[in-house]
């Protein structure tokens, strides 16, 4: 197979443009790294974009960047240690990184000399080498005495097992093949999970809020982008606004919705508008992965105490509290005590109220209208009704499905979905599916046979 990194190890020279000596002080990351590139060109894009280098990084820096990232190889990316330099003398307080396949003693002193706070070690240049991980180490070593910070950057298990002996500070998961460039988005979630105590950066394929999002509600401490930046701006605030709004919603119900939907591709069932143990412990037993709970005007309606009986024998599925605004407190005292892991809200309420004391939800919106579909990261779309906010049976028209599929970031869509009609609705490949009524014998009460039904096209479905 061809291996671009070689190549470029074999072309790589040093420049000889650099100082001898460092005159600004080495800086230390801060607790989450936004960090942003100047880079040209790359081998998988070939050239970027024509852009000033200064100008980009004031752009970076006036939408609250705190680290840039800046490729200072140049036969495939274009940079140039000349860029750090200007970069680095124009805004000397804030974090530079050298991007570039360092690999020597002196390629660390250079770094230092030239006013890098950060450097990049890439554990798949010295993975394969005999003696690659005393190499590393020395590096890593040398760096560190020099006051610098080395970003060590995986993009496999074996690289992160290779990487973990060095004792690293600050690890990236490069979500990019550097042999392939294709991306993998759910690589670094995947090896994420292996790693402790340590900081983590996402590395590349960082493209819109939603990514970056996610990002956040999965505890990374910092995101690096690229490309995606470079070529269009407007990303650049859409991109930290969604890391700093996912690092905000890190919590059960987002991890577990974006690790199904986002991650593993998979559809989520939610079954509402249970009243009793004994049928909620079936819907689970049978597939669905959220259990709903009525607290609003209903005839599926549920108390405090039934909450207190039931909820908690639920260990494994997520449980929602289905509620109108006469119930916010009711709710927030519910999640407080462990029962509900996440809160539907229908019709007015108090968001702000919700979102001050960090309480999972997601607003239900009874679609009538086209124009009351806005994006979001997560809502779930129900039929309208003039009398109540849900348990009709009564679905959404293919229009509106269609509508809600094309603006929004997912598709989670209720309204008298049932076993008959799970096949048609499941062509638009929707995201979550949330029913009630159409696996009821009576309001309140459901009909095992109806479930077994429903589960079982669910499931020829998914074949
Ligand atoms: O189901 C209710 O009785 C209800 C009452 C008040 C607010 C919300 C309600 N249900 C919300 C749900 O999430 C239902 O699952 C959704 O409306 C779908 O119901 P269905 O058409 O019966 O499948």
């Amino acid at each position: 197979m061809y291996d671009i990194l070689k190549e470029i190890i074999d072309k790589r020279q040093i420049e000889n443009v650099y100082p001898q000596k460092r005159t600004v002080p080495v800086l230390k990351p801060k607790n989450n790294l936004v960090i942003m590139e100047i880079k040209k060109s790359s081998p998988s894009k070939g050239k970027i974009k024509n852009f000033n280098i200064l100008e980009q990084t004031n752009l970076y820096i006036e939408n609250g960047v705190n680290c840039i990232s800046v490729l200072t190889e140049k036969n495939f990316f274009g940079g140039s240690l000349n860029d750090l330099i200007k970069i680095k003398n124009k805004y000397p307080n804030i974090l530079v990184l050298r991007k570039d396949f360092l690999t020597s003693k002196k390629d660390i002193e250079i770094s230092y000399n030239v006013g890098a706070d950060i450097i990049l070690l890439i554990t798949s240049l010295f993975i394969k080498e005999k003696n690659g991980l005393k190499k590393m180490k020395e590096l890593k070593d040398y760096a560190e005495k020099l006051g610098m910070t080395c970003l060590i950057e995986i993009h496999s298990k074996k690289e992160l097992n290779f990487a973990l002996k060095l004792e690293p500070k600050l690890l990236g998961i490069n979500s990019r093949d550097l042999n392939t460039f294709k991306i993998k988005k759910e690589l670094p979630f995947e090896l994420k999970k292996y790693i402790k105590k340590i900081k983590v950066i996402y590395e590349s394929g960082i493209n819109n809020y939603l990514d970056s999002f996610s990002i956040g509600v999965f505890g990374f401490n910092g995101i690096l982008c690229g490309t995606s930046v470079i070529e269009n701006k407007k990303r650049i605030p859409e991109i930290i606004k969604g890391f700093n709004d996912g690092k905000n919603n890190q919590n059960k119900f987002y991890k577990y919705m974006f690790n199904k939907i986002y991650l593993k591709k998979e559809l989520v069932v939610k079954v509402c508008g249970l009243t009793n143990l004994k049928d909620t412990e079936f819907v689970i037993k049978k597939g669905a992965n959220i259990v709903g709970f009525i607290m609003a005007k209903s005839l599926r309606q549920v108390n405090y105490e039934f909450l207190k009986n039931t909820a908690l024998k639920i260990k494994n599925n997520m449980r929602a509290l289905v509620i109108t605004k006469e119930y916010l407190d009711q709710a927030i005292k519910a999640y407080n005590e462990n029962l509900i892991d996440v809160v539907q809200v229908h019709g007015e309420f108090n968001e702000n109220k919700l979102k001050k004391i960090k309480i999972p939800y997601y607003k239900a919106v009874n679609l009538k209208d086209k124009l009351q579909i806005k994006k979001s990261i997560f809502t779930l779309y129900d039929a309208f009704s003039e009398n109540t906010y849900g348990g009709t049976g009564k679905t959404l028209s293919n229009e509106l499905i269609k509508a809600i599929k094309e603006k929004e970031s997912f598709l989670a869509i209720a309204g008298g979905i049932n076993e008959k009609n799970i096949q048609k609705i499941l062509k638009y490949t929707p995201n979550m599916i949330d029913l009630s009524s159409g696996l009821e014998k009576v309001p309140g009460k459901k009909d095992k046979e109806k479930v077994e039904k429903f589960f079982y096209e669910v499931k020829k479905w998914k074949k």
